[in-house]
């Protein structure tokens, strides 16, 4: 039989949300995962009968709608499979117009929150909830006249069918984004149409998911060996946590210090990884020298990433080929076949491999291992929002360091260093780093900033007084923001005592930097790292 392509468990039920280029699917999938129903994102690219021969439990369908195209085409087949269906956003006016509903342009696009005063309570996706709701709306069509069979359950001035269904074909819509928060009431319609029109069971967890791994990764190493590139984030981390409890010491972790990290940080991962998994195999490679003399001199950001990359390929590879080597005479030691990596599932669905459509390559992204490893890939996040990642690392015992921390780029401090970069540049900027992280983590700021950047501009400087001499130092620019998934991002709004306190203490802490500006540019047009 075929399942879904990340399903863990055959039979399992799952919600596919059918995304027909909105912004909405990954974050309506998480929202139904949230509801304890497991679900997958599936772009309108695979076919209906690659997404019925998954055999969905029920269906969403989203879509995007804007003024410069037509409505979506639904293909009727996904509407006729006796298969609950859930249409909401842009995919509500795609689903109505599938089945002959009335629907036009709207006079001008609807973007933002609406409020609906006259919400039918005796509806499916209503029930329990109040009459009158603000609800999340991005769409350029409307449908003026809902399809035959079909009770208009929610209407407004500037969308006459706001929400419709039909109980008997199991149609279900709302013309709005019921996975925000700006639509307050929206996963309580989710939990409607899951619990009730579809009847489905609140029964997918993240503890089922470690179980089913560990069986999975079990299975799939048998008696070989695995590798794991630590990098101190929380991915790779997890996977590595998650592999080490299925076959224990058959995995070995290897950490690289690029000598890029931030302050101290290399013996935390070490401390913080051996405690919580109770003394996994780890190898630490000390490879400062090496990176920084093949960086010396260098300030083209491209080049700096590809030196980096390059050196880790190779630091990598020699202790791959150490591993192999220190068991050369063990009569017992199996081989090293398997490589671990901390593929998450946005991943798996922005590289288009979500559906099964597309083959499926390693993933690879900055401190990306090398292409030509024969390995084969153990990736037992596959399936996992971060979110749950983080869920699965607290469960299994990493400490909140490791399962808190902030994205932070494999090229490290590298790329936070505007300028050619020196172990003497780069202990500046540690000691900052230091600084604003500290503070951040004092005043309880930690998890609601995605990421707080400190970047040394090495080769501007700048005249300041200190003690009534003249002083001629760096600037380091704070880059904090706030994101859902970095692909979009905002300044972070900081109150001004604290950032008067980081600038107060890094001028004076931190010999050589004497100007502390604050980057207030949102993602886009910046993007959150300077290079
Ligand atoms: N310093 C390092 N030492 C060993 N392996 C590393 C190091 N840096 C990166 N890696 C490996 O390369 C992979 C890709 O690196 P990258 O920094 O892009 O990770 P990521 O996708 O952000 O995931 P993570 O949350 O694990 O950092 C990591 O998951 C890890 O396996």
């Amino acid at each position: 039989m075929t399942t879904p392509q990340n399903a863990a468990v055959q039979h399992q039920d799952t919600v596919i949300v059918v995304d027909y280029g909105s912004d909405d699917a990954q974050v309506l999938s998480r929202r139904i995962r949230e509801a304890k129903v497991y679900s997958e994102v599936y772009s309108y690219t695979a076919s209906a009968d690659t997404i019925l021969a998954a055999r969905p439990a029920a269906l969403v369908i989203a879509a995007r709608s804007s003024a410069a195209e037509d409505v979506a085409v639904v293909d009727p087949k996904l509407l006729e499979a006796d298969i609950p269906v859930l249409a909401v956003g842009g995919g509500f006016t795609a689903v109505s117009k599938a089945l002959g509903a009335s629907v036009r342009q709207a006079d001008t696009p609807l973007a933002g929150t609406v409020q609906l005063e006259n919400i039918d309570d005796n509806a499916t996706l209503f029930s329990g909830q109040p009459t009158s709701q603000d609800v999340a709306v991005n769409h350029a069509h409307v449908v003026t006249e809902a399809a035959a069979g079909f009770v208009v359950t929610a209407s407004h001035a500037d969308m006459p069918v706001a929400a419709a269904e039909d109980a008997k074909a199991q149609v279900y819509g709302v013309a709005w984004n019921p996975g925000t928060a700006d639509s307050p009431h929206g996963q309580s319609v989710i939990k409607n149409f899951l619990f009730i029109a579809a009847d489905l069971a609140p029964d997918w967890s993240v503890d089922l998911v470690i179980d089913q791994q560990i069986a999975k990764i079990r299975e799939q190493i048998g008696d070989k060996r695995a590798l794991v590139g630590l990098s101190g984030g929380v991915d790779s981390a997890v996977a590595a946590a998650l592999v080490q409890r299925a076959v224990g010491d058959q995995l070995t972790a290897v950490y690289v210090n690029h000598g890029l990290m931030r302050k101290d940080e290399s013996v935390e991962i070490e401390r913080a990884f051996g405690a919580s998994t109770g003394g996994a195999k780890l190898v630490m490679v000390d490879a400062e020298d090496e990176f920084l003399s093949a960086l010396h001199g260098v300030s083209d950001p491209e080049e700096k990433r590809k030196i980096i990359g390059e050196r880790f390929i190779r630091t990598f590879e020699q202790a791959q080929a150490d591993i192999v080597a220190a068991s050369a005479h063990d009569p017992d030691a199996t081989d090293v076949q398997f490589l671990v990596q901390g593929t998450v599932y946005p991943d798996v669905i922005e590289s288009g491999d979500a559906d099964g459509s597309k083959v499926i390559k390693s993933h690879h992204n900055v401190g990306g291992l090398p292409e030509d490893l024969e390995f084969e890939l153990v990736e037992p996040l596959r399936q996992l929002f971060k979110d749950e990642v983080r869920e699965v690392g607290t469960q299994l015992g990493l400490p909140d360091e490791i399962v808190w921390r902030q994205p932070f780029p494999g090229p490290g401090l590298g790329i936070r260093i505007v300028g050619a970069i020196s172990k003497q540049r780069l202990d500046l900027l540690r000691e900052a780093d230091a600084i604003v992280r500290e503070e951040l983590t004092a005043s309880g700021l930690d998890r609601e900033i995605w990421q707080s950047p400190v970047v040394l501009l090495a080769d501007v400087r700048s005249v300041g007084v200190n003690e009534g001499g003249r002083t001629y130092g760096h600037p380091v620019v704070l880059r904090p923001v706030v994101s859902e998934d970095a692909m979009t991002a905002r300044f972070a709004r900081i109150p001004y005592d604290i950032l008067d306190r980081i600038s107060q203490r890094i001028t004076a802490e931190v010999d050589g930097i004497n100007r502390v500006v604050l980057d207030i540019t949102g993602k886009p047009p910046g993007t959150i790292e300077w290079e």
